[in-house]
């Protein structure tokens, strides 16, 4: 699919589908998708609730809920293919260890009746085999890294005592700690506000830097990953649409979905002109979906939308959507002036850049 071989693939997902079992009917969450990530990129997954990105990601980690499964495909790993493994023992080499992850919700992953030194030290402890003064020294140096001051006094605090940000660094802290080779932020600011977003995505970019850290960022938010990401993969329905450079997908999308999605920014939506909106509301998951999932809400849908899958159509080395729309018998469609705008302001900044 991706033509991109001048740089190594860290993890490959081929032709992937997982699918739950609910009250005896099944649900096909994730629809044959191909994805690579590439050392030392950040990578955003994008798209809305219930696109199928957080069991994308769970299946990266064997997270799967029980009654979900991967009924198709590869998710390769240093020439493992993680689909295959079935034991908790195997998916210990790898979960926090090889792919760490951080969510939401740092309280979830925090121990509130241990201090947060201590359980950033277990990890130095348990993945890089320090122990006593080396341990704590080094506990103290991923505390300053993730940018909390007063380290010492720090170290003997709970997490009760630390604010939404504060703990979202700690987690941080602990993931670093760990080693990983991949780490996965999902909704990684959702719960903060916009200032302390803003600091947090830029540690997350700075430490990813620092440590030469492979990062997948998962969001619903266009706008937020856009000042992070090296590329974009955009989600719907359980199918990789678009994917491409940050600013490919951003200024020069190509799946009417992805346009959607851009429409929807604040940032157009400042010029007070017509939006173009999405109607209706994602297909049943439940069912079979023939086509182009998009296809009853996207204005510009052939006929042949609702028939077959687009295959993915290349739009350069980098950047690739599946539609139909790029077959080279499709007629042009016209897009919102306001998109338009958008496009030409983005590639002449690129420009001048
Ligand atoms: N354990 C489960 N049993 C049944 N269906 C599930 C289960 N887990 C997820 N799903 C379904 O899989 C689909 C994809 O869900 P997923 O949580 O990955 O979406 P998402 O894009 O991450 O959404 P959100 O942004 O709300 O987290 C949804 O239709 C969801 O209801």
């Amino acid at each position: 699919m991706e033509a991109t071989r001048t740089k190594s693939s860290i993890l490959s997902i081929q032709s992937l589908v997982i699918k739950f079992t609910l009250r005896g009917q099944v649900l096909t969450a994730i629809r044959d998708i191909s994805l690579e990530l590439y050392q030392g990129e950040s990578l955003a997954i994008v798209g809305e609730s219930g696109s199928g990105k957080s069991v994308l990601v769970k299946s990266i980690m064997g997270l799967l809920d029980k009654n979900g499964s991967i009924e198709q495909g590869q998710i390769f790993y240093n020439d493992r293919d993680l689909a295959q493994f079935t034991t908790e023992r195997e998916w210990l080499q790898i979960r926090g260890k090889e792919i760490a992850m951080v969510t939401q919700d740092p309280m979830t992953s925090l121990n509130p009746l241990k201090t947060i030194g201590k359980q950033i030290e277990e990890c130095v402890v348990l993945h890089q085999g320090l122990k006593g003064k080396a341990a704590y020294e080094e506990t103290l140096k991923y505390l300053t890294d993730v940018g909390i001051y007063d380290v010492e006094k720090r170290y003997k605090q709970y997490p009760h005592e630390f604010s939404g940000g504060m703990r979202q660094r700690i987690v941080i802290a602990i993931a670093l700690a760990c080693h990983p080779k991949i780490l996965i932020c999902d909704e990684p600011t959702t719960a903060l506000d916009v200032t302390i977003q803003a600091q947090i995505l830029q540690l997350l970019k700075n430490l990813q830097q620092k440590y030469g850290l492979t990062t997948v960022y998962i969001t619903h938010d266009l706008g937020v990953v856009a000042k992070v990401a090296d590329r974009i993969a955009v989600m719907y329905a359980g199918d990789v649409i678009e994917v491409g450079a940050t600013h490919e997908v951003f200024f020069n999308g190509q799946h009417p979905y992805t346009w959607a999605l851009i429409s929807s920014l604040p940032q157009l939506g400042l010029k007070g002109q017509q939006l173009y909106s999405i109607k209706g509301t994602p297909p049943n998951l439940f069912k079979a979906i023939k086509g182009d999932a998009f296809a009853p809400r996207n204005p510009f849908a052939l006929k042949i939308d609702y028939e077959e899958r687009p295959p993915f159509f290349q739009v350069s080395n980098t950047h690739y959507a599946r539609t139909w729309l790029l077959d080279p018998r499709a007629p042009k469609v016209e897009l919102p002036e306001t998109l338009l705008a958008f496009f030409e302001e983005g590639r002449q900044h690129a420009n001048d850049a």
